[in-house]
């Protein structure tokens, strides 16, 4: 069954360093689409990502999924995190620090599935560190964990913010190979916070790029970045 579109028209005053700056962001996300969000540091992508599940309030405006409304300011709607089923890491995720590798991804799932467990632990190269606390990990291998936690609930919709910053580069590529794969299998809805085109050009097939609080361009990403010369399509 195809999951619902996600209907976002929304504002929020930003109170950055250097000012207030308005966030207008108005978007249809189709069902089962990888769209990345694409934009300078400051921009509001991240707290476009925590309007989406829940975290932080807009200003005013709705946000629909399909006929669900989880955000109406008029109606003084605000349907909470928990309910939305949105798998998401963000930059500053933390995991329990008292909970195994393995305890940690099992806590994320709202149904026990230990088969999945062990596919995600396989999935992102940490079978051998399943019994470990996380403090005994690196920094690329905690983020593994983390994302392997979102994805252990089975979201409907998955928000990665910077997912793969302290992965190496043969890790990022395998990584996303099989996020890809396994996410487009399952059609869940997914968006991504990426500074890097080439990454971009891997994994989505939309662009939104933010600039000044709104929405510049939009397209897929080889239209969006023809002007960037550095870019190599693969
Ligand atoms: N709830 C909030 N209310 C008002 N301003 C906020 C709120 N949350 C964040 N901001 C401000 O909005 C600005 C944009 O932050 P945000 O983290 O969303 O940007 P970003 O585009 O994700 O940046 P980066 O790429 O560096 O992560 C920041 O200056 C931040 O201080």
């Amino acid at each position: 069954m195809e999951n619902p579109v996600i209907y976002i028209d929304i504002e929020k005053e930003l109170i950055t360093p250097s000012g207030k700056m308005n966030l207008i962001f108005k978007s249809e996300i189709a069902s089962g689409e990888l769209l990345a969000l694409f934009g300078a540091s400051g921009e509001g992508k991240t707290t476009l990502l925590r309007m989406l599940a829940g975290l932080t309030k807009p200003d005013k405006g709705i946000i629909k999924y399909g006929e669900k409304v989880w955000f109406d300011s008029d109606k003084g709607i605000h349907v909470a995190a928990q309910n939305r089923n949105i798998g998401f890491m963000f930059q500053d995720y933390a995991l329990f620090p008292n909970m195994t590798i393995e305890g940690n991804i099992r806590f994320a799932q709202t149904i026990p599935d230990e088969e999945m467990v062990d596919q995600l632990l396989e999935l992102f190269g940490l079978t051998g560190f399943r019994k470990q606390k996380p403090d005994k990990l690196s920094g690329g291998q905690k983020q593994r964990v983390a994302l392997a936690r979102a994805l252990a609930r089975k979201p409907d919709i998955l928000l990665l913010d910077e997912p793969f910053s302290s992965l190496d580069y043969k890790m990022r590529l395998s990584i996303q190979k099989e996020i890809k794969k396994a996410y487009q299998f399952k059609q869940t809805t997914m968006i991504i916070v990426s500074h890097d085109p080439a990454e971009i050009l891997r994994l989505a097939e939309r662009i939104i790029c933010i600039e000044d609080g709104a929405i510049v361009r939009t397209g897929t990403p080889k239209e969006v970045f023809a002007d960037y010369e550095i870019i190599t399509f693969e």
